[in-house]
């Protein structure tokens, strides 16, 4: 049994905005780093945390986490759409693992997810069904958000079923989001009624123009923030830095004490998306002592993200 770990800031933005040459340069340097890494690894098993931004998820039932038994990608922001290759039956003993540690996990034997949980494997592979994959939603855009000391254990959790149950596996696990921002994703606190509908569920398989009208908010957003129009809230690197300074450490408590409204107030409503490297640094802490071997940080307007990169493994 070993256990690695790859953490990467999504932006569906990354083949919709130019940043300057240089910092797509940077960002594809760190692309290939996790690339190497994952090709030299070679794991047999993926476990993919990711986050969902209102197309797999929606308020009529919002769990904090989920389990998909299937996983459906829904292709938004053109990238890839089509089942991923679930071990349905791993799935089930993941969960019942889970739930005998506490763990209340939801189950989806059918789960929709977008960008924010594939767009690594398509970075690292070019196809997220390269590999079997076990795909965990952690609600990181819709409050209320559970607190992050039940993230943190959701993580050990997993990092101890890969110890007992995945003895003769090679296992990789991705947290996929973060960092600071606040990309315009609807919030159901200021929504109109038209969009509070969407957010229970209307938003649900998109009509094509409907979903390019979603798009094209986003991308013309990213935009006007990339030329200094404060349309969403500013990034927040000092705290980016820190979050990745305490991950490195081994010792996650700190993060126990932080509070999901401050989180949103400092670094952005979806500054939630670093619940995923959070639950993976768990996970890695619990099979041993580790290392982060590479890092990576920027923060990036262009795509509307603190942008990093993580690998770590064990001692
Ligand atoms: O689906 C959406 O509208 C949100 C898109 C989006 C933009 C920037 C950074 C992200 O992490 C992200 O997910
Ligand atoms: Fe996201």
């Amino acid at each position: 049994m070993t256990l690695a770990l790859v953490t990467m800031s999504h932006s569906p933005l990354l083949e919709f905005v130019d940043p300057p040459a240089e910092v797509k340069a940077q960002v594809e340097v760190a692309f290939e780093a996790a690339r190497a890494f994952v090709k030299d690894y070679d794991p047999d098993l993926v476990i993919n945390i990711g986050p969902d931004h209102y197309n797999g998820f929606f308020y009529d039932i919002m769990p904090p986490f989920c389990i998909g038994y299937e996983a459906v990608a829904i292709g938004d922001f053109g990238t890839q759409a089509g089942a991923l290759d679930v071990p349905k039956e791993l799935a089930a003993e993941l969960t019942d693992y889970l739930m005998h540690r506490d763990i209340d996990m939801t189950v989806s034997l059918r789960m929709e997810v977008d960008h924010g949980a594939v767009q690594p494997m398509e970075i690292i592979y070019g196809d997220i069904t390269a590999k079997p994959i076990l795909p965990i939603f952690v609600n990181s855009v819709a409050p209320p958000f559970t607190p992050l000391r039940r993230i943190r254990q959701l993580g050990e959790g997993i990092g101890a079923f890969v110890k007992e149950h995945l003895a003769d596996k090679k296992v990789l696990i991705i947290g996929s989001g973060g960092l600071s921002h606040e990309p315009p994703v609807p919030q159901i606190a200021t929504a109109t009624p038209e969009v509070r509908q969407s957010l229970l569920g209307g938003g649900r398989h998109l009509t094509p123009e409907a979903r390019d009208a979603r798009q094209q908010r986003v991308i013309s957003a990213a935009k006007d923030f990339a030329a200094g129009i404060n349309v969403v809230k500013p990034l927040a690197p000092e705290w980016d830095r820190e979050l990745m300074r305490i991950l490195a450490t081994g010792d996650l408590s700190p993060i126990d004490e932080w509070s999901p409204d401050e989180m949103t107030e400092v670094a952005g409503n979806s500054s939630h998306e670093v619940r995923t490297w959070i639950a993976a640094y768990a996970a890695l802490g619990v099979v041993g002592e580790y290392t982060v071997d590479y890092s990576f940080y920027r923060p990036i307007p262009e795509y509307i993200a603190g942008f990093g990169v993580t690998i770590a493994s064990l001692k």
